[in-house]
């Protein structure tokens, strides 16, 4: 049964390989997303690159893989979270974070968020800053040994966050009962919190714990 855990093994060369290969092509749309929000350029240059980004839409749909991108083989898990809105090195909406474990468990990451990401003007949209926070807390759930579908996140937003500011991410396992891991995070500016969040990441009823 395809499940949440496919644990497909290949080569790590090969993950780089892939990485080398579609890490640069998932920059150039990131910078591209950036680059359409912002541009001011004439609306005959607009129809000039509508054409040319149609066209490189087919080029890439000449062979594709069906449906999501779901679980893909990997050594570590890594691949799956190719097409991780937050971390994933193929998907050019994921800001993206660069995640470092610590030896005593948390998770953390530096990172910026610009124009593709804002809620009020100039601040970061909550529900960016709620999608980062659920898969910090997620990691360092994983990290913990666990792993665990979100069942409930609750947020803080104590503080606007700032677009275009430097920005950190970090989060801890708290305890676990039974099939319920319950994990805390924040995310930071310079000047100290913004949002804080806690979340429950439940084992789902008939799947097996990581390890
Ligand atoms: C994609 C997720 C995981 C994939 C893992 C893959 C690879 C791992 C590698 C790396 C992972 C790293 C990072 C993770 C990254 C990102 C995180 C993103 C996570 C998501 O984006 S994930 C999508 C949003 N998420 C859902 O789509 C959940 C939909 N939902 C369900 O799938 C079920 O609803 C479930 C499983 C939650 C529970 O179902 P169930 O049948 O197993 O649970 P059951 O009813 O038996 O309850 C057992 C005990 O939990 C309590 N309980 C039940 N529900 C609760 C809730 N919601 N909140 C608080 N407590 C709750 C009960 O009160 C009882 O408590 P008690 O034992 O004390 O009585």
């Amino acid at each position: 049964m395809t499940g949440y855990l496919d644990d497909i093994r290949v080569d790590p060369s090969e993950i780089a390989a892939q990485e080398a290969l579609y890490g640069p092509l998932t920059q150039s749309i990131r910078s591209l997303i950036d680059a359409a929000i912002r541009t001011e350029v004439d609306s005959e240059d607009i129809a000039g690159a509508t054409a040319a980004l149609t066209q490189v839409a087919s080029l890439l749909r000449a062979r594709q893989i069906d449906g999501s991108y779901g679980a893909q083989p990997s050594v570590t898990g890594v691949q799956r979270s190719w097409a991780s809105p937050v971390i994933g090195v193929r998907n050019p909406i994921a800001p993206p974070l660069i995640l470092e474990h610590e030896p005593d468990g948390r998770v953390w990451a530096r990172f910026r968020l610009g124009a593709g990401y804002e809620g009020p003007p100039s601040l970061v949209h909550g529900g960016v800053s709620a999608l980062i926070l659920d898969h910090v807390l997620g990691e360092a759930v994983h990290a913990s040994g666990h792993w665990g579908m979100t069942g409930t996140l609750t947020l803080r937003y104590r503080r606007p966050t700032p677009l275009n500011r430097p920005l950190r991410a970090d989060a801890r396992i708290d305890r676990v009962e039974g099939r319920k891991v319950y994990a805390d995070g924040s995310i930071s500016d310079e000047r100290g919190i913004t949002v804080e969040a806690s979340g429950i990441f439940i084992l789902p009823t008939g799947y097996a714990a990581a390890r």
